[in-house]
C-alpha cells in the first residue's frame, strides 16, 4: 500500500486526500489550522457568504423600480443601506453567520476525511529529504511520517506591504473582515484585482461608503475589459469612488481612523482600510531545499500538468504553485496528482475549461478563450456580444447591466470561449463550459430549449446569432 503523505488540508489537499484513499494508498494529512484550508476558513466561503447578505441589500436597494416601498421603522440599526428606507445590515449578526458556517464546513470536511479513513495530523509540517515529513505539533513534539509519495498543498497568504503594517483593527487584509462588529464608514480598499473589486461592490451594497484605490487604468485588469467597464459604470452609479492610476505607498493609522498615501502626494483619509495588493506563496520553512522540487521567482512551485515538481514522488496543488489561484483549480490539481501517482487514468489540467467567476453585482464570469487573446491576435474567432437589457426576463426582474458574449472558432463554429456579466452569472456560464469541454458547435448549443423566460435565453440566443459567417457585436 503506498504511503500518501499531504501538506496542507485546503481544497488542494482534502480533495487529494478523497482521491488517494478511493485508490487505495495509505493516506495522512497535516494541517494545523482547520480543514477547509483558507478557501473554507478565511477566504472563499466566508467572502461568498457575506456576499449572500450583500446580494440581498443590492436587490432591496434597486427594489424601488419594481414597486416596493419600504418604510423606515428607526430600530437604529449599526449601518445603513439605504436609511430612507430604513434597511439596516447588522454586522456582528453577518459575521456570526459567516463565521459559524465556515467552522462547520471545516467539520463536515473532517468528518468526510475521516469516514475515508484519512489520517489526520494536527500540525505543521516540514520535508526531510523526499521520503520523510516532519510534523511539528503544537506542543512541539515531533512526528516523523514515512512518504512514497508527498503531495504539498501549502496555499497562500496575504501579501502585505512593509508601509502598510496590518494591526487587524483599521488596517486589514481579507482574513481580519470577519471580525469587524460594526460596518465602517468609509473603507478604503486598496487594490482592484478580484479581491478588491469583490469587497468593494459587498461593502457598498452593505452600506459602507466605500473608496477603491486602483493602481491600474481599471477595476479587474486581469478580466475581460468590456465586463470590467460595466463594473465601473455600475460602481460609478451607485456612488461608489474608484480613484484608477492611484498606487498607495503607504497606509497609516491616524487615531480612529487610516490615512492612504498615493505615489503621487495625494491622501485619502477612511475609517478603515483594506489591503488586497495580491498573495504570496506559502513556500518558505518547508524544507523544499532538501528536495529537488524548485520555485520560481515569485516563490510558487514548478509543476507540469499533472501536478509534478521537478523531484520525483513529489507533487504539489493550488495556490502554492501560482497556477491558477482558485479553488476550484486547486482541487483538481490534487486530484489529478493523486491519480497520476497511484497510477490511475489521468487527462492534464486544461485551463481553457476552467470556469470562474467575479461576485462583484453584477457577477462576472468567464470560461475559455479570454477577448484579450483575441485581440492579441492569438486566435482567430467569431463572436457576439447580446446586452442583457434586451433580456426579456431581465426587463421584468429590473436587470439593465450585462451581457452574455460568446466566442466561435471561424470556420467549424465550435464554441471556445464566453464571458457572462449577469446577475448569477456563475450559475449561467455552465452552457458555454459544456459546449466548450464537449465540442460543442454554435449550433448545438442553441438546439437546446431554454425556460422563456430566461436568461439563459440569451445565451442560446447568443449562439444561434453566431450561425453562419459574420461577427456581431
Ligand atoms: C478573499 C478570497 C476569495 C476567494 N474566492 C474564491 C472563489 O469564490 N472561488 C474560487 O475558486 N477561489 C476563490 N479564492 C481562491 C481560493 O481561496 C484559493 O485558490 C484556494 O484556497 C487554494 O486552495 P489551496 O488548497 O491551494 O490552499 P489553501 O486553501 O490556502 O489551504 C492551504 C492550507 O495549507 C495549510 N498549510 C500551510 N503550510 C502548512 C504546513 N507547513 N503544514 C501544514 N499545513 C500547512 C494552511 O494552514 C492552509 O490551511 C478566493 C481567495 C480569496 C483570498
Ligand atoms: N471569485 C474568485 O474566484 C476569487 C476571489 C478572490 C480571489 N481570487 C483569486 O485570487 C487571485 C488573486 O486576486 P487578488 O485580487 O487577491 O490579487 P491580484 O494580484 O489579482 O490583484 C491585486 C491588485 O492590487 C494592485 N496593487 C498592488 N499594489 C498596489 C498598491 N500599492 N496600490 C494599489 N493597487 C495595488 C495590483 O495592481 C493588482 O491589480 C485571483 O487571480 C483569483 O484567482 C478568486
Amino acid at each position: 500500500m503506498d504511503r500518501v503523505v499531504i501538506i496542507g488540508g485546503g481544497p488542494g489537499g482534502y480533495e487529494a486526500a478523497l482521491v488517494a484513499s478511493q485508490l487505495g494508498g495509505a493516506v495522512t494529512l497535516v494541517e494545523d489550522q482547520g480543514l477547509g484550508g483558507s478557501a473554507v476558513l478565511t477566504g472563499t466561503v466566508p467572502s461568498k457568504t457575506l456576499i449572500a447578505t450583500a446580494e440581498v441589500m443590492s436587490e432591496v436597494r434597486e427594489s424601488a423600480e419594481l414597486g416596493v416601498r419600504l418604510h423606515a421603522d428607526g430600530d437604529g440599526c449599526a449601518g445603513t443601506a439605504d436609511p430612507d428606507r430604513g434597511v439596516t445590515v447588522d454586522l456582528a449578526a453577518v459575521n456570526a453567520r459567516v463565521l459559524d458556517l465556515a467552522t462547520k464546513q471545516s467539520a463536515d470536511i473532517t468528518e468526510r476525511l475521516l469516514g475515508e479513513h484519512v489520517t489526520l495530523v494536527d500540525g505543521r509540517a516540514r520535508l526531510d529529504g523526499p521520503e520523510h515529513v516532519v510534523a511539528t505539533r503544537a506542543d512541539g513534539t515531533e512526528e516523523v511520517l514515512d512518504a512514497d509519495i508527498v503531495l504539498v498543498a501549502t496555499g497562500s497568504r496575504p501579501r502585505e506591504l512593509d508601509t502598510a503594517r496590518l494591526d487587524g483593527e483599521r488596517i486589514l487584509s481579507w482574513r481580519h473582515l470577519y471580525a469587524l462588529t460594526e460596518l465602517p464608514e468609509r473603507l478604503i480598499v486598496v487594490g482592484s484585482g478580484v479581491t478588491g473589486a469583490e469587497f468593494a461592490s459587498a461593502y457598498d451594497a452593505l452600506g459602507c461608503e466605500v473608496v477603491l484605490v486602483s493602481s491600474r487604468d481599471r477595476v479587474l485588469p486581469g478580466e475581460d475589459a468590456d465586463a470590467a467597464q460595466v463594473l465601473e459604470d455600475v460602481f460609478a452609479r451607485r456612488g461608489l469612488t474608484v480613484m484608477s492610476r492611484s498606487r498607495a505607498a503607504s497606509v497609516l493609522r491616524d487615531g480612529d481612523g487610516v490615512v492612504v498615501t498615493l505615489t503621487d502626494g495625494r491622501k485619502v483619509t477612511g475609517s478603515h482600510c483594506l489591503l488586497a495588493v495580491g498573495s504570496i506563496p506559502n513556500t518558505e520553512d518547508l524544507g523544499l531545499e532538501t528536495t529537488r522540487v524548485e520555485t520560481d521567482r515569485y516563490g510558487s512551485i514548478v509543476v507540469d500538468r499533472v501536478s509534478r515538481t521537478k523531484a520525483r514522488g513529489i507533487y504539489a496543488a493550488g495556490d502554492c504553485t501560482g497556477v491558477l489561484p482558485l479553488a476550484s483549480v486547486a482541487a483538481m490539481q490534487g486530484r489529478i496528482a493523486m491519480y497520476h501517482a497511484l497510477g490511475d487514468a489521468v487527462a492534464p489540467l486544461d485551463l481553457l475549461t476552467v470556469s470562474s467567476n467575479v461576485f462583484t453585482s453584477p457577477e462576472i464570469a468567464t470560461v475559455g478563450v479570454s477577448q484579450q487573446q483575441v485581440d492579441d491576435g492569438l486566435v482567430p474567432v467569431r463572436e457576439v456580444v447580446l446586452r442583457l437589457r434586451g433580456n426579456p426576463r431581465a426587463k421584468m426582474q429590473g436587470n439593465r447591466d450585462g451581457f452574455v458574449k460568446v466566442f466561435c472558432r471561424s470556420v467549424t463554429g465550435i464554441v471556445i470561449g464566453g464571458v457572462v456579466v449577469a446577475p448569477r452569472a456563475s450559475e449561467l456560464i455552465y452552457p458555454i463550459a459544456l459546449a466548450i469541454s464537449q465540442r460543442l458547435t454554435v449550433d448545438q448549443l442553441s438546439a437546446s430549449f431554454t425556460v422563456y423566460p430566461s436568461l439563459s435565453g440569451s445565451i442560446a440566443e447568443a449562439a444561434r446569432r453566431l450561425h453562419g459567417t459574420r461577427s456581431i457585436t
